[in-house]
């Protein structure tokens, strides 16, 4: 298998037939924008077993996405209001009917616009109430009647959570199949039959060799993020499992990715239909990447990262969550050693760690995580604000990947890269090749800093009790007229103090080095050099 945690995992509009065819840190304040998904064509409501309705009064009706437009049960729809979720997002409203008639498909949307949900609702709706009921097995041993495949252990954990969730209301019952992790509880599991087995190529593989997981009732089968599986070696492995289907007429599969590059291309080319459908919402658009993320250059020589990455944070990541990326999980480990509160995630943590890892960042309990391109795709987390690259990625998905796990279901974020200043052309590439433009910062000045820490510490003295009064009273008074500074002055010292500031240094503009100072020359009339 490939899967050993030593390989690291670092490794879309029109609808077609493809048979046709440093700003100051205050300026970027958060705002969260309206989640509602923007008109994109909706179906016409149809009834189904029964179940389904369509009345469109519970909804609001102008919403051409709303859920009642779509054949979406009401088991499923109360699921999915549980979630907040009222409307179905473009990509998810373009796909629905032509997924749930039977259509093999190639989906493509930029990062957070709800691909997961694209596929797995209308493949529920089809096995439950759609046109593979009549044929889905539901007897005790029963095979998988749907196979995801996707590139990392925790993505498939996140995409297995959702069809347990989603799926669980229809009595389906779920299997997450990765490496790293026992077999045991996945071959009982398989034994006993389930519906929907979710996993990552190598350990899918290995099950499917010996003979525990066997393919021949397949209804479904899903490629998300089929780039990075290709990137992560994963190549044969994947095209092995898709060649052990006997009949593909009986199968669909389908494709997601925010990035389509040539080897998903011609996979599609090779084992989906011919008249499999194509929904791309970026297309041929210039800008590939998540446009509700404010990306940002900011030159940095390596020995500055450590110091100037926690600044970026205060300044940036206005109170949420960060995600810093490394090119290698050497530093991933060495830089998260430095950053007070963070914790590292990469291919030779052993699985069990980096389950504690993930589960620690979802819930909150560390705020920052330094990883390799193993958290690069696919990773939903609730209020990432801030992504930091610590270089420019050696290719373009990369970017667009990372960038964006921030700004997701319609929210905003800012993804900060690092270069250093004599390889700037990587910035170009990436801009070049991604479309996106950056906006060019300097280094969060101490004093940007400072005052960003000195507003949290002024909000923060509400919070003390007024029982520490009388007990620091006396050294307040004593201070006061021993002192020839103003009471307004004193206190500010006293909030300096309290975020750990006894003096403000100087940052260059330049390379971000601490205590180096910028100096920016000018002459009244033109140089001429001897060349
Ligand atoms: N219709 C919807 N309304 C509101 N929120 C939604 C809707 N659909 C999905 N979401 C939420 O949007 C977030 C992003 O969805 P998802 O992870 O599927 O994006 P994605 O397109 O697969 O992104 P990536 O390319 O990064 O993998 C999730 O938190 C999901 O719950």
């Amino acid at each position: 298998t490939k899967e050993p945690a030593s390989s690291d995992e670092e490794g879309r509009s029109s609808t077609s037939s493809e048979s046709d065819r440093a700003p100051a840190a205050k300026k970027a304040k958060k705002d969260k924008k309206d989640k509602k998904a923007k008109a994109e064509p909706a179906e016409e409501p149809a009834n189904d077993d029964g179940e389904l309705t369509a009345s469109g009064e519970e909804e609001e009706p102008a919403d051409p996405n709303a859920l009642a437009n779509f054949r979406i049960s009401e088991k499923l729809k109360d699921k999915l209001k549980s979630k907040g979720i009222n409307a179905l997002f473009p990509i998810q409203a373009t796909t629905f009917a032509l997924v749930l008639d039977g259509n093999d498909l190639v989906g493509r949307a930029r990062t957070g616009q709800g691909k997961t949900l694209a596929f797995v609702l209308p493949i529920l709706e089809s096995l439950v109430n759609g046109p593979h009921k009549a044929t889905r097995r539901t007897d005790y041993g029963r095979p998988p009647s749907v196979l995801v495949l996707l590139p990392t252990r925790e993505l498939a954990n996140q995409v297995h959570a959702d069809f347990e969730f989603y799926g669980g209301t229809f009595g389906l019952s779920t299997c997450c199949a990765y490496g790293g992790s026992p077999y045991r509880p996945q071959e009982n599991a398989l034994r006993q039959g389930v519906d929907i087995v979710v996993g990552t190529p190598g350990r899918v593989k290995d099950l499917i060799e010996k003979q525990k997981l066997n393919l021949r009732c397949l209804k479904f089968r899903v490629l998300d993020e089929a780039d990075e599986m290709l990137n992560m070696g994963f190549k044969d492995d994947v095209e092995l499992i898709l060649g052990k289907v006997e009949d593909v007429t009986k199968v669909q599969t389908l494709l997601f990715s925010a990035t389509l590059p040539e080897w998903v291309k011609k996979l599609s080319m090779s084992f989906l239909k011919a008249d499999r459908k194509t929904v791309d919402l970026v297309g041929n658009e210039k800008m590939k990447a998540s446009a509700s993320v404010k990306h940002l250059a900011l030159p940095c020589n390596k020995a500055a990262r450590s110091q100037i990455i926690p600044d970026i944070i205060k300044c940036y990541s206005h109170g949420g969550r960060t995600i810093i990326f490394t090119e290698t999980k050497e530093s991933a480990s060495e830089l998260s050693s430095l950053i007070p509160g963070s914790r590292a995630l990469h291919g030779d943590i052993a699985q069990a760690q980096r389950e504690v890892v993930i589960a620690g960042f979802r819930s909150g309990k560390f705020l920052v995580l330094v990883a390799t391109n193993v958290a690069a795709r696919g990773l939903d987390i609730n209020d990432v604000q801030l992504i930091i690259q610590c270089e420019p990625p050696r290719d373009v998905e990369a970017y667009i990947h990372r960038s964006g796990r921030t700004g997701r279901a319609g929210n905003t974020g800012i993804a900060v890269m690092l270069f250093e200043p004599r390889y700037k052309f990587g910035v170009t590439r990436i801009e070049r090749e991604s479309g996106v433009k950056f906006e060019h910062i300097s280094a969060p000045q101490p004093t940007d800093v400072a005052q960003s820490a000195g507003n949290e510490a002024a909000e923060a003295i509400a919070s003390v009790s007024d029982s520490v009064i009388p007990v620091f009273r006396q050294q307040a008074e004593e201070l006061l007229s021993n002192s020839s500074m103003s009471a307004v002055d004193l206190l500010a010292k006293a909030l300096a103090k309290a975020v750990g500031y006894t003096d403000i240094k100087k940052r260059s503009l330049l390379s971000s080095m601490e205590n180096h100072t910028t100096l920016h020359l000018q002459t009244g009339r033109p140089l001429y050099t001897p060349s």
